[in-house]
């Protein structure tokens, strides 16, 4: 592991590589070089491995190369050509991005662990890793989606730091990928607050305030942080302090705004996905701005009823009303986010969503569809379902239970 006289580097992988794990490391790549006393400058990505062939209207297809219409594995071309061709296509990667096959390798010695998968793969590629990384490592989920099982819903920072037994925090914002990738300004919520640092690890002079470096409100427990042994970060690495956690993933195109509510973050990036899919179904139907308002409206107030309700003692309503990824997350997701194109798209032609899903995303996942039966799973189970109406309808219309046309009388208020 790299060192700067007594003082370590931390090291940074992101686990994933699809739209947004790969725009995840074109940006965590340039703060790397750009802070290079705080991070080591190499930035392992994550890829899930399949062949591709590159497309002829690739800019890196050359027909006259022996590979020409060959099938490759993704994690070699990326490491030769810095694009990842499939995912996010017609953007160059910085070349400290290393795309690994092997998830253990690609996360040994790492302290830091950007998680950017598909919320469906996240249990199982978590259990590969447990014991295998560093006991104080620090993670980031920026997946969304929720984790619904026999003993309840878990956020996905919750279902990570469990597995791992480490803490995980949550960036989650009106953040569609390729726009950011084009270094289109946007604004991001990162939630950061783990355990305190133990007494053996003052917070040495000059250093950050106590509420800059690795502190917890005691009176506030994040879901995350529930695990009882905790390792603290070594004295010998800088803190990860909202200072230097900003450090990472702030850039001029890419605006961070550090909380501490990592279940409100995390919550409002999972439930505006099933609002997205509502939206995708009115506009699909051709009933313009006002019908996409309306279940935009009724989407947010479940959004707000679902944290109050389930996660009264974590999740800060301001965090929906006042962050990026609350209120303006619902908003660009229902104009042009994959859950709304594929659902309006779904609508329009006739077809079912998974169909449509996979027929235009070209490997990209939905997150929207599943995320709606876990929640109806969850809402389900103690007669819930009444109080949500939006999200149930989602779900029976996915189901073939309802249609796109019964959503303005599915969400009326009933007396
Ligand atoms: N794309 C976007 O604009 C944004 C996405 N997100 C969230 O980020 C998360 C990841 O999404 P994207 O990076 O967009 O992925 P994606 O939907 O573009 O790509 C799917 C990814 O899943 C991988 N995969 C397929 N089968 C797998 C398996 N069995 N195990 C592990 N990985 C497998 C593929 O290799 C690919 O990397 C999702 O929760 C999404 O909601 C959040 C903000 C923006
Ligand atoms: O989360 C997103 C934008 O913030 C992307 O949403 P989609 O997965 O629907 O494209």
């Amino acid at each position: 592991m790299a060192t700067l006289g007594a003082q370590r580097k931390h090291k940074v992988t992101v686990v994933g590589s699809g739209n947004w794990g790969t725009t995840m490391s074109k940006l965590v790549a340039e703060n790397v070089a750009a802070n290079p006393t705080l991070f080591e400058q190499t930035v392992t990505m994550w890829v899930y491995e399949e062949e591709v062939t590159i497309p002829k209207d690739s800019r890196h297809y050359d027909p006259s190369s022996e590979r020409a219409n060959k099938p490759q594995k993704l994690s070699e071309l990326f490491n030769k050509v810095h694009e990842n061709i499939k995912y996010l296509p017609n953007i160059t990667v910085p070349s400290n991005v290393v795309a690994n096959p092997d998830v253990v390798e690609a996360c040994r010695d790492s302290t830091i662990l950007i998680f950017v998968l598909p919320h469906q793969f996240i249990p199982r590629v978590c259990d590969q890793l447990v014991g295998k990384i560093v006991p104080y490592a620090r993670a980031i989920c920026c997946t969304k989606g929720v984790d619904v099982g026999a003993e309840g819903i878990k956020l996905m920072p919750e279902a990570i730091g469990m597995r791992l037994n480490i803490y995980c925090g949550a960036l989650s914002g009106a953040n569609i990928a390729t726009e950011i990738a084009q270094e289109k300004y946007s604004e991001t919520t990162v939630a950061y607050d783990p355990p305190p640092m133990d007494s053996r690890h003052p917070t040495p002079k000059g250093s950050p305030t106590a509420s800059q470096v690795d502190l917890i409100s005691p009176s506030k427990p994040i879901p995350s942080a529930r695990s009882a042994h905790l390792k603290p970060l070594p004295n010998e690495y800088p803190p990860l302090s909202h200072e230097n956690v900003r450090k990472l993933f702030h850039r001029p195109y890419f605006h961070v705004r550090i909380v501490d509510d990592v279940a409100g973050v995390s919550l409002g990036g999972a439930l505006k996905n099933i609002i997205a899919l509502a939206a995708g179904f009115v506009d699909g139907l051709g009933w313009g701005d006002n019908a996409k308002a309306a279940v935009m409206r009724v989407g947010i107030l479940e959004m707000v009823k679902f944290g109050k309700r389930f996660f009264p003692d974590s999740v800060k309503t301001s965090t929906f009303t006042e962050e990026s990824c609350g209120v303006a997350d619902v908003v660009t997701s229902c104009m042009g986010g994959r859950n709304f194109r594929c659902a309006k798209m779904a609508v329009e032609r006739g077809e079912s969503i998974y169909d449509i899903e996979q027929k235009v995303l070209n490997g990209q996942k939905l997150q929207g569809t599943s995320t709606a039966y876990e929640v109806h799973e969850f809402l389900r189970r103690d007669n819930h379902e009444a109080d949500f109406p939006l999200f149930t309808a989602v779900y029976n219309i996915l189901e073939g239970n309802a249609k796109p046309e019964d959503i303005p009388e599915l969400i009326e208020p009933k007396p």
